[in-house]
């Protein structure tokens, strides 16, 4: 049986951010699973243990990243927070920052790190899930040190989808789902983009050794059966 309690956020408590101190602790509720039955404890995940359970999701432009996000959701029961999707909705609900995030992503720019992060953290302090999987980001170093700082905490997993270039382009351009960025001019500069500024967070998780490296060329099942042990041991487990 899944029951939910009452915690300070782990974020807060954690982080040394100015910006989060002022706020003060936050009372949060998290599920925890409360059978007693063991799960195996892969990942320090634990069936009692409310402390989130990050996942960041790298990789190019339509290298896969949010098809095989929706597999793993479906599969271990994640929180699916895809950056885009998240500053996509600020543009549509015509927030403050809006029309700059617009702006940028049809330059194939990054928005800045404070926007990102303070959508991200919504989304996570208002989830019940502490499973998240956090889908194109972080976009650059800047933006890897920003999310360190103001949630207090750095991913558990990385994966990062390894496709060549004309794949991704090839992909990109017959999505059909009418994004702005979907043209050949801002898939150019996003491939610059993704060079320059994401490949150094690659590498850094790489050198970290917490980056698992999945060939996104091949059909979505047989990528998946690539991402499928990666997750071992965070199956959803529910009481029969
Ligand atoms: N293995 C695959 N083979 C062929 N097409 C794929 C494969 N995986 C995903 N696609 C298709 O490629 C397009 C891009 O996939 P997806 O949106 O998952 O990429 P993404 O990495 O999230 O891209 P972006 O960074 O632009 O959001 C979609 O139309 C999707 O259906
Ligand atoms: O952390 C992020 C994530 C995204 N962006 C901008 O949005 C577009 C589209 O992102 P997708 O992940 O491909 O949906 C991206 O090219 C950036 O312009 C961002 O700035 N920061
Ligand atoms: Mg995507």
């Amino acid at each position: 049986m899944w029951r939910r309690v009452a915690s300070f956020s782990p974020f807060i408590s954690s982080t040394k951010s100015s910006t989060l101190s002022q706020l003060g602790p936050t009372l949060k509720i998290w599920e925890s699973f409360t059978t007693g039955a063991p799960i195996p404890v892969n990942h320090g995940i634990s069936s009692k243990d409310s402390t989130p359970f990050i996942t960041f999701v790298l990789g190019g432009p339509g290298s896969g990243k949010g098809t095989q996000c929706a597999k793993i959701v479906d599969t271990f029961g994640f929180k699916h927070l895809s950056a885009g999707d998240l500053l996509r909705r600020e543009i549509a609900c015509n927030s403050e920052s809006g029309s700059t995030i617009l702006d940028t992503i049809k330059e194939g720019q990054i928005v800045p790190s404070e926007v990102t992060v303070r959508l991200i953290r919504r989304e996570m302090e208002l989830s019940n899930n502490h499973k998240f999987l956090i889908d194109g980001f972080p976009r650059s170093e800047e933006n890897r040190i920003a999310f360190e700082r103001i949630i207090g905490a750095e991913p558990n997993i990385v994966l990062f989808f390894d496709c060549p270039e004309e794949e991704m382009v090839k992909r990109v351009l017959n999505r059909n789902q009418g994004r702005v960025d979907d043209n050949i001019d801002t898939i150019k500069k996003r491939l610059k983009v993704f060079e320059a500024l994401n490949l150094p967070v690659v590498n850094h998780y790489a050198k970290k050794g917490k980056l698992h490296k999945i060939c996104a060329v091949g059909a979505e099942d047989e990528i998946f059966e690539q991402v499928r042990p990666v997750f071992a041991g965070c199956e959803v487990i529910s009481e029969s």
